[in-house]
């Protein structure tokens, strides 16, 4: 088995007595991309600043490449964990060139280090920028030079947190790409800190769901996103439209149809969500809508209350008949029916997840 190049044993904290970080575990296999991903709050940068060593934990252990570096005796302090940091505000020194940011960290003869600062100015694409001084790079370049300065030391980890917030759309999404072929070049391990799903879906292999303290998920970006566990989850990845049933003899009965529901007591209420992009839209045929289909189930009808263009696709908001609850689909490209039309919503069942309510 190879070993992790981060592991993290049960590791808790509280301030006042409240539980920030709750009994977290984790792992960070070599070359990989781990992100830990949660609303604001939920622990994660106290998590990272524990790993980093600027915050004590109060129970749990860490490791670097299986070496013990912190538990509640023993200590390594952060400059001797091998570790690499990238945060928000990523502060390079603004009285040094881009070259001696860079060296900044670095041990090694003066050769060595000068090799080092060329190959990794050559791999962010700014070796022309060498004698430059902070001041005089945009955003974005600076963020691509605190990633080298970062990474000069070859640390067996970074961790990074909220690394591109501060850098403006369209940009973004570049410097993130970059970022993570230069990571993957360097096969550097990388655990990473976002509230943002869509770029924890972009950056992970490995997505660790966080919430109140806890770690209540954790697998690939895929898993997650197909197989959230629990209805909280689900939303936070996307818009989740949720259907209401309840059980009676394993089956659960809702306006598109009964759904199995093995094992369930009769009288449980059921949770069926369903992503906007797995509705499908059909015409009124004269108050009758499409016949009902193994894939789809049934149809209920609504009335469009809303319908707009997003650029990919078309975001088209239903009241529906059964209990005036609103349900939302997406469509590809455009599609824009008048508000008041009444259209047919069946569901692809093999989309949905069922949560107890
Ligand atoms: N030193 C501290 N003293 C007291 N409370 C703290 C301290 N550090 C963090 N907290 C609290 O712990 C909770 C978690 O904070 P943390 O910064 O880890 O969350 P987060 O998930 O990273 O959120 P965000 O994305 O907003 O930074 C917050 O309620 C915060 O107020």
């Amino acid at each position: 088995m190879e070993t992790p190049r981060l592991e993290i044993r049960r590791i808790s904290r509280a301030f006042s007595g409240r539980n920030v970080v709750d009994d977290v575990s984790l792992k960070v296999m070599p070359g990989q991309v781990t992100c830990l991903l949660g609303p604001s709050g939920c622990g994660k940068s106290t998590t990272l600043r524990i790993i980093a060593g600027v915050e004590m934990q109060d129970r749990g252990e860490i490791y670097v490449d299986g070496n013990l570096v912190c538990d509640t005796i023993y200590r390594v302090p952060p400059e001797g964990r091998s570790i690499g940091l990238m945060f928000q505000d990523f502060a390079l020194f603004p009285h040094l060139t881009v070259a001696k940011n860079v060296a900044f960290g670095l041990t090694g003869t003066r050769d060595e280090n000068m090799a080092r600062v060329e190959e990794l100015l050559a791999r962010v694409g700014l070796g022309h920028f060498a004698q430059s001084y902070p001041h005089e790079l945009s955003g974005g370049e600076q963020q691509r030079i605190a990633l080298g300065r970062a990474l000069a030391p070859r640390p067996s980890i970074m961790l990074m947190d909220e690394p591109f917030s501060g850098l403006d759309n369209r940009l973004r999404d570049d410097i993130r790409d970059e970022t993570l072929a230069v990571l993957k070049d360097e096969g550097t391990a990388v655990l990473l800190v976002t509230h943002e799903p869509d770029e924890a879906m972009r950056m992970a292999d490995e997505i660790a769901l966080m919430r109140d303290g806890r770690i209540v998920q954790q697998g690939a970006p895929y898993n997650l996103y197909n197989s959230p566990f629990d209805l909280e989850a689900a939303k936070f990845f996307s818009d989740i439209n949720v259907i209401r049933g309840e059980v009676q003899g394993a089956l659960c009965d809702t306006p598109f149809g009964q759904f199995l529901a093995p094992g369930k007591p009769n009288g449980t209420v059921l949770n069926i969500a369903i992503r906007p992009q797995h509705l499908r839209i059909d015409f009124d045929r004269a108050g009758r809508g499409p016949n009902p289909t193994t894939v789809d189930g049934s149809p209920a009808r609504g009335i469009v209350t809303r319908a707009r263009f997003m650029g990919r696709e078309s975001l088209v908001e239903f009241k529906m008949d059964y209990d005036d609850s609103i349900l939302s689909a997406t469509v590809p490209s455009v599609f824009l029916p008048k508000e008041g039309t009444p259209l047919w919503l069946m569901i692809r069942r093999d989309r949905c997840f069922v949560f107890n309510a």
